[in-house]
């Protein structure tokens, strides 16, 4: 699309997003949610999507803000409503004219949707779906499925959001990120700054049981580059190969949180058990958790993954691996410098810490990616010692090296396979993430390290993300993520990123990924020559 089209398509969004709001202040209707989020959607601008969101939240009615920013978040339940595209096609007869539905009505409905199980089912869903459909204009339309498929995370990223609702509530935006830190929720945080100001956000405080959002690192560009720029006050730790775990005891009440907050503390007692008996009353730990073989190396990260999942096997035993501490026995850690917090980590779970150095030389950083790599890991970490933890993958005080190029990329589509792969779905068309919240843009294909066992994992899977189909190619919805090894990019005026992927091979899924922390357009250009 020309650029001047964009600039139209955009300016002729906020006009009516703006009659929108002038005429229904208090009351927000559905039209002002859609044409907020395709104005979100049609401009590159950070700052005007977060105007954008800004002046949404400001009008919505007291009620209306937290369902509004779980909407335009994707933090919201109707991604899991489990309603597939074709059903919601099929509620689609006409159009109203007209916009009326209000963002509470149609709440109400989602809710009904959500809570609609048993003998009749099928039928009520169906019943609830044509109401919100029929009453619909046809743009009201197009956002509800894009809503109910879970789809419309794409319009409005954490970043962008926090920055908005710190904008719609006229506070500094690292009170609003401590806050969604420690909540965890987007439409929690947006509520109480809106509503209550800083001193609500305030109560939002470390609560054992409750999982913080992660600290994430930033890859650096080499060992030594990573050293030079935080100096010798760092702890150089192995980056294992598992998976996340957020582990919080209190007494003998244990919880485990993986990564993206998903409490999985029943599918993994032999951790509970080691929590349990660690010297210490009340802690929050973070860490790493992964089986290995008998010769002590890992195993490969699908085994460790498959722990988490519904039907776990339980003969591969987890082995915790601590690298932080954010709370010990009645004091919060999360202010105190990453040195304090490793003293307490020793002192909370002494033995269990991830193999470490503290202040190596350039050398012995080295010679502990050589061990790491060689143990069969992934890399290292390097930490600075003074850094506070802080959610996300803000500022570089914590940066990874690993050796081989790897991207997360968002599955786009897969073509049928010929020959040996004839009825399976093969060929993967990867998408990189549009950092300003835009669709994902597509950077290559591969089939290369596709096991049968893949083969046949995609075939099944991916139908229930279709979002559409030709003779040759199934196309999704953003869903899932996979992890690719390369050899690096190129210019390419194939793609409309302008660069291609260069001897792209799967690594493996990333169930524990959303497409909103897969890899950006930006991270993929950064590996040209
Ligand atoms: N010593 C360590 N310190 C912190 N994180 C570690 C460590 N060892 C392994 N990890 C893992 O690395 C992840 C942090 O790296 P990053 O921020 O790049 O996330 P990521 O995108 O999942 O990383 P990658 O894709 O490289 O596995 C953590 O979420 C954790 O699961």
């Amino acid at each position: 699309m020309p650029v001047n089209d964009v600039r139209f398509d955009l300016s002729s969004c906020v006009a009516d997003l703006c009659v929108g709001i002038g005429r229904y202040r208090g009351t927000v209707l559905l039209a002002d949610v859609v044409s907020t989020s395709s104005a979100v959607g049609a401009t590159r601008s950070r700052k005007s999507k977060t105007e954008l969101l800004a002046e949404l939240i400001r009008a919505a009615e007291p009620g209306d803000i937290d369902v509004l920013v779980a909407w335009l978040s994707g933090e919201t339940l109707q991604g899991r409503l489990g309603i597939g595209w074709r059903t919601l096609s099929a509620a689609r007869a006409g159009s109203a004219d007209s916009a009326t539905w209000t963002v509470s009505a149609v709440d109400d409905i989602l809710t009904d949707l959500a809570g609609t199980s048993g003998a009749g089912s099928v039928a009520r869903r169906k019943e609830l779906l044509t109401r919100l459909m029929s009453r619909a204009t046809a743009a009201e339309q197009e956002f509800l499925v894009r809503l109910l498929t879970g789809e419309i995370r794409h319009g409005a990223l954490e970043g962008v959001m926090t920055d908005a609702i710190a904008k719609a509530a006229g506070l500094p935006l690292a009170v609003v990120r401590r806050a969604f830190m420690l909540s965890g929720r987007l439409p929690a945080t947006a509520s109480a700054a809106i509503l209550g100001g800083e001193e609500a956000l305030a109560r939002f405080r470390l609560e054992v049981g409750r999982p913080v959002r992660p600290m994430l690192a930033s890859p650096a560009a080499s060992l030594a580059d990573a050293h030079a720029a935080l100096g010798p006050d760092v702890s150089v730790e192995y980056k294992l190969d598992g998976a996340r775990i957020q582990v919080h005891r209190h007494g003998d009440d244990v919880s485990i949180y993986t990564r993206t907050l998903n409490e999985i503390t029943e599918r993994v007692p032999e951790l509970v058990e080691l929590v349990r008996a660690l010297p210490c009353y009340s802690v929050v730990l973070d860490g790493e958790t992964l089986a290995l073989t008998d010769s002590g190396r890992p195993r490969p990260f699908q085994e460790t993954m498959s722990r988490f999942g519904a039907s776990s096997e339980r003969e591969l035993l987890l082995q915790p691996y601590f690298f932080d501490c954010i709370h010990l026995d009645g004091v919060d850690l999360l202010d105190e410098p990453l040195s304090s917090r490793l003293q307490a980590l020793d002192r909370a779970a002494p033995g269990h810490r991830i193999p470490s150095l503290l202040r190596p030389d350039l050398a012995e950083t080295e010679a502990h990616l050589d061990d790491a790599l060689a143990g069969g890991h992934e890399g290292i970490m390097i930490k600075a010692l003074d850094s506070v933890y802080a959610a996300g993958r803000r500022g570089k005080s914590w940066q990874k090296v690993k050796p081989e190029h790897t991207l997360d990329l968002i599955v786009l589509g897969a073509e049928w396979g010929y020959g040996r792969r004839t009825g399976y779905l093969s060929n993967l068309h990867l998408g990189a993430r549009d950092p300003d919240g835009g669709a994902p843009i597509m950077v290559g294909k591969t089939f290369k390290g596709l096991t049968d066992e893949l083969l046949r994992w995609q075939t099944d899977e991916f139908p229930k993300h279709e979002r559409d189909r030709d003779d040759h190619t199934v196309y999704l919805r953003p869903a899932i993520v996979v992890e690719v090894e390369l050899d690096g990019v190129q210019v390419s005026s194939r793609y409309p990123g302008k660069v291609a992927l260069r001897f792209a091979r799967v690594l493996r899924y990333r169930p524990d990924k959303s497409p909103s922390e897969a890899d950006t357009l930006d991270a993929v250009l950064n590996l040209l020559p």
